[in-house]
């Protein structure tokens, strides 16, 4: 297994009372799958993805990546598991506003250690004519596009997208989506993406069904449908 989650228990505090977010999640995802995660707000479905990621901490079980055991390393480990193996895309962008198309692209390129070469990304994307535009020359796809081009260019092994299409219409939305399935497949890139609609499902390998900290349901496809084929 490319992604092995064991037994992943997490609970915050605020003030006196402490509250059980993830409560003992397991789930697994072979290299080069697509995983969703589904559920409604506030059933964990970040809190999941940003340890998996690297970014938050759990309190106890098993967080395999490719073979690394996440919860035994120190902060300097996962900063660079992190900076050398995970892509983020989340639902609003997050660009530098002051950079351009390319900068965006450049301030990630310019820490990793085998990035991909600047012009295979930007058309692998569809942005070499936008590349000197500010991401507020640009519209919703194109921003999140940009964002999904730093997130690869440093070619991680596993891309985590958190609701990357929630604040895009129906088409961009699809063409996104499109996007993510052809560098997946291209670049054989693991990705776990998370989702409150449900047809985007049947694009994934694996759909695990999240309700209140636990994964209710399990559902592996056999086949996975092209993203330009979901209707919803
Ligand atoms: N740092 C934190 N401190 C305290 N509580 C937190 C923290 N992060 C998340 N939570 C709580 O954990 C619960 C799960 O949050 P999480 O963001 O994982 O849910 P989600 O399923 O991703 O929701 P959404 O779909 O709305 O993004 C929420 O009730 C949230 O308020």
């Amino acid at each position: 297994m490319f992604i092995a989650v064991k037994n992943l228990k997490k609970s915050y505090t605020t003030g006196k009372s402490k509250t059980e977010i993830l409560k003992g999640v397991s789930l697994g995802l072979e290299k080069g799958q697509t995983g969703v995660i589904l559920g409604p707000s506030g059933s964990g479905k970040s809190t999941l993805m940003n340890i998996i990621g690297g970014v938050d901490l759990a309190d106890s079980g098993s967080i395999r990546v490719d073979g690394l055991e996440l919860a035994a390393l120190n902060d300097d480990q996962l900063t660079d598991y992190r900076r050398d193996s995970v892509g983020f895309i989340f639902q609003f962008y997050n660009l530098v506003p002051n950079l351009t198309v390319m900068e965006n692209i450049e301030v990630v390129a310019n820490i990793s250690k085998a990035p991909l070469d600047m012009d295979t990304v930007l058309k692998a994307v569809g942005l070499e004519t936008k590349k000197r535009n500010f991401p507020r020359e640009l519209s919703g796809g194109e921003q999140q596009r940009v964002a999904i081009a730093r997130a690869i260019v440093k070619n991680p092994k596993l891309l985590l997208c958190d609701e990357p299409t929630g604040a895009l219409d129906y088409e961009t939305s699809r063409s996104v989506l499109s996007l993510l399935q052809r560098i997946n497949r291209d670049l054989g890139t693991t990705i776990l993406m998370i989702t409150h609609n449900t047809a985007i499902g049947d694009m994934a390998n694996v759909v695990y069904k999240v309700r209140s900290g636990e994964i209710v349901e399990t559902i592996r496809h056999e086949e996975t449908t092209a993203a330009e084929r979901i209707e919803w």
